[in-house]
């Protein structure tokens, strides 16, 4: 089997000098397997049914860090903490790689006031959370706050396919009741292949949100998006009640349209009572309707038809914006994760 290129996550042992600028972080390095991998010790691991190999680096290979060259390459290797890495085949595709496990999948629960959302509390446990944060630390896209946004088309990191996996399989494993006769998606979108090929990390500070919008038409029906490390809440405004309302008001700032600011308490009201998670805002006369969701860290939502044409979604974390029943939710970094199929191109006329 041949290894050409792995991108894995190396930390310093030592404190030395040289060493000092590593110890600060994880990095992400990439191994370059010239004609040293001999040095490579390569052992079968199909524990999960994947045929994958564990390799036990040894110390003198040529790493370069992402971005700029680790000139002290191989004096600075012997003193790298031996790494135990999962790598994929050079066809595989592969890069960084997690280890989500199984997932549990019977958290599903459909939000009735918008067609076509779902939610399912708790997607990934507290340990998946922590893995997949750390992997997309180590992608470094996030090392400066003022980078807020990585995007792949394609080519997707080991840890999204794992993800795109797990999602795949709880929502197959979802049994939908009779009433709903389909689950958080319907078979032509879960049958096709790949179920996702893009994906967007969204990194807010807090403070930070994202304006109302629709997904750009460029998609796929179908998105999936997994919240981490802080609950947010995520508006979601039916289009044409958004459209009919502004044409009401002589306001045309939507902020105002969906703030709730002014609004009493009595018109803010709880779904489904066995659902903690969905409060639906009966505006005042002429003004759209809002269903809000609470994404609490963990927490996968799905949506397709309806939801995803004809509903606005929004996350307003701007002062005192995220307020869940009167409580003000403590806002610290949040990270997203979108995943999204790219509609095939139209063939140039
Ligand atoms: O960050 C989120 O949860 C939502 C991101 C989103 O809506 C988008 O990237 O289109
Ligand atoms: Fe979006």
């Amino acid at each position: 089997m041949k290894f050409t290129k792995l991108n894995i996550c190396i930390k310093s042992k030592t404190h030395s000098d040289h060493l000092a600028h590593l110890n600060r972080e994880t990095i992400t390095a990439q191994i370059m397997l010239s004609d040293r991998c001999a040095d490579l010790n390569s052992k079968t691991d199909d524990a999960n049914g994947n045929e994958k190999n564990t390799l036990i680096l040894k110390l003198n290979l040529v790493c370069t860090r992402k971005g700029d060259r680790f000139s002290n390459a191989s004096r600075a290797g012997r003193n790298l903490v031996l790494c135990r890495i999962e790598a994929y085949p050079e066809s595989g595709g592969y890069s960084s790689q997690i280890r989500l496990g199984a997932n549990r999948s019977d958290q599903w629960v459909k939000v009735d006031e918008v067609e076509g959302l779902w939610h399912c509390s708790q997607f990934l446990s507290t340990e998946q959370q922590t893995a997949l944060t750390k992997a997309i630390t180590t992608e470094g896209w996030f090392s400066q706050p003022q980078h807020n946004q990585a995007m792949r088309f394609g080519d997707l990191p080991g840890w999204t396919l794992e993800l795109c996996a797990l999602i795949g399989q709880s929502i197959r494993s979802y049994e939908p009741s009779s009433a709903d006769k389909i689950g958080p998606l319907p078979n032509d979108i879960l049958d096709r292949e790949p179920l996702f090929d893009q994906m967007i990390a969204n990194s807010y500070q807090p403070g930070e949100g994202i304006k109302a919008h629709v997904d750009l038409m460029r998609f796929e029906d179908g998105i999936a998006i997994i919240s981490l490390e802080s609950a947010c809440v995520m508006s979601f405004a039916h289009l044409e009640d958004s459209a009919e309302s502004l044409r009401q008001t002589e306001s045309t700032n939507v902020e105002s349209v969906l703030d709730d600011a002014f609004l009493p308490r009595s018109s803010c009201q709880q779904l489904q009572s066995n659902v903690s998670f969905v409060r639906e805002i009966h505006q005042k006369s002429g003004l759209a309707k809002r269903v809000d969701v609470l994404l609490k860290p963990g927490d996968l939502i799905v949506s397709h038809g309806p939801s995803r044409y004809f509903w606005t979604h929004e996350i307003d974390r701007s002062k005192d914006k995220q307020i869940w029943f009167g409580k003000l939710i403590d806002q610290r970094q949040r990270i997203s994760v979108t995943l999204r199929r790219l509609c095939a191109q139209k063939d140039a006329d």
